[in-house]
């Protein structure tokens, strides 16, 4: 009840100052979520948030019931719901917020065709915990095991019980190759990963190959195309793309994103000395993990990106017209983010513009997730209408917080319920969308 009262009031506070600020309430994030933009207004609403317990695990989306916009504040944790319909400025341009729609409500009714978890960058390693790179953020190596514990616990819970989990890359850090703990680590995450009976499918991230080489990867359990006995194509001998059908009409593809990479490629190979190459022509640092310009895109050409290989790109081509034909639904899994919107640019895939004009060629993809970009995001692409999800990462997530998804799959849409700090979201597969569905996402 309270926190209805201060929801109400926080976002009449928002109303009452876009009277005042009419150009400068409201702009789009990267995830397309709105964000209140002057200073004052972020404050007035950071302490609304922090005053009603805001941390964004207390305002579960899930459990504000009727409320449709959830709105990130930039640089905080904390999220303001808005449940009433309303005028906002984006930018210079006036949207109208549509009255609620209680869709997710509905399909709670429903039961599922089937249900997946999903998890990213769990990066376990047994060390105390640490900084990210550029000191701004705290990675929790040790307890990344008890939140994927917490993943699986809540999995095996469910009601409906997932079909597979997707792990989206990063599963151990780095670190523990300098600690000679590389197969300890996997092994103990492996295990962890094992108690449940439900299959993993690995995506495989730069932390893969800071523990290990491709060809050790692709004989390791981290090779999931290996899994089960249904037929699971893959793209070529060397690159670990595959895609497997869990349901009649559904069908995952999940992509080697560094594939073209300096990563897990041998200094000698002529994969790698193509890959400098291309680095290169956009990077003249002389460490090549420092991207090459502090704004834009072009962040993302860095030694810790990599990119899709025209073999790798061919392959995709002719998995998607083959689910075009039979009418499939086709969700794509890559460590990397592939859409500019859904990522902070430093995380994108090198040829990212490639994959997506792929994606846009074929009716039948619906969506893409991803890691790597601890923070999270999200875009649904206007053009498409593919959703565009990167997940937030366990390795920056607190011990008393979580960072994992389950995921329900009917018919005409897919809905997320998030825990912790992944926020609940729907993605329903109509190509063409209205900016009701894009907001709803
Ligand atoms: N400016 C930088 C950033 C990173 N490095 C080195 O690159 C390697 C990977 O960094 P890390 O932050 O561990 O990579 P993650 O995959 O966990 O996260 C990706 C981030 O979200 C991108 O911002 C590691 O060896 C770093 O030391 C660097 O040298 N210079």
């Amino acid at each position: 009840m309270l926190l209805h009262h201060i929801h109400f009031f926080s976002i009449s506070m928002v109303f009452i100052m876009s009277i005042f600020f009419p150009n400068s309430i409201i702009l789009k994030d990267k995830a397309g979520s709105p964000y209140v933009t002057c200073r004052a207004q972020r404050r007035l609403l950071w302490i609304l948030c922090s005053h009603s317990g805001g941390r964004q695990r207390k305002l579960n989306p899930s459990r504000l019931a009727g409320c449709q916009h959830v709105w990130r504040l930039r640089g905080h944790r904390s999220l303001v719901s808005v449940s009433c319909s309303g005028a906002a400025h984006t930018g210079n341009r006036q949207q109208l917020f549509p009255k609620t729609t209680p869709r997710m409500d509905d399909c709670a009714q429903q039961r599922p065709l089937f249900t997946f978890g999903v998890i990213a960058d769990i990066q376990y390693a047994d060390i105390d915990d640490g900084l990210n790179y550029t000191r701004t953020r705290r990675r929790y190596y040790r307890s990344s095991l008890q939140l994927l514990r917490n993943a699986q616990e809540s999995w095996s819970e469910s009601a409906v019980k997932p079909e597979f989990i997707l792990q989206l890359g990063d599963i151990i850090d780095g670190f523990n190759k300098g600690h000679d703990a590389s197969d300890r680590a996997l092994d103990t995450v492996l295990r962890q990963l094992g108690s449940s009976p439900v299959e993993v499918h690995h995506v495989w991230g730069n932390h893969e190959f800071y523990n290990f080489s491709r060809s050790s990867l692709l004989s390791s359990k981290l090779n999931s195309s290996l899994l089960g006995d249904r037929s699971r194509a893959r793209a070529g001998s060397d690159i670990y793309a595959y895609h497997f059908s869990p349901f009649p009409g559904f069908t995952f593809v999940v992509l080697d994103a560094y594939d073209v990479s300096l990563l897990g490629r041998e200094e000698s190979s002529e994969e790698y000395r193509s890959a400098l190459s291309l680095i290169k022509q956009h990077n003249n640092n002389q460490d090549l993990n420092c991207p090459p310009v502090l704004e834009g895109l072009q962040q993302r050409f860095t030694m810790f990106n990599g990119g899709f290989s025209k073999d790798q790109l061919d392959w995709l081509d002719s998995v998607l017209s083959s689910a075009d034909e039979k009418q499939q639904r086709v969700t794509i899994v890559s460590h990397l983010p592939v859409h500019p919107c859904s990522t902070t640019p430093i995380c994108l895939a090198w040829n990212y513009d490639e994959l997506l004009a792929v994606i846009s060629s074929h009716s039948s993809v619906v969506c893409v997730m991803a890691g790597h970009d601890h923070d999270g995001g999200y875009y649904r692409d206007k053009d498409t209408g593919v959703h565009h999800l990167t997940l937030e990462g366990v390795i920056e997530t607190p011990p008393d917080d979580n960072a994992f998804g389950t995921v329900s799959v009917y018919e005409d849409r897919m809905v997320l319920k998030g825990s912790g700090r992944i926020p609940n979201r729907e993605f329903l597969f109509s190509r063409c969308h209205s900016d009701t569905d894009d907001r709803a996402g």
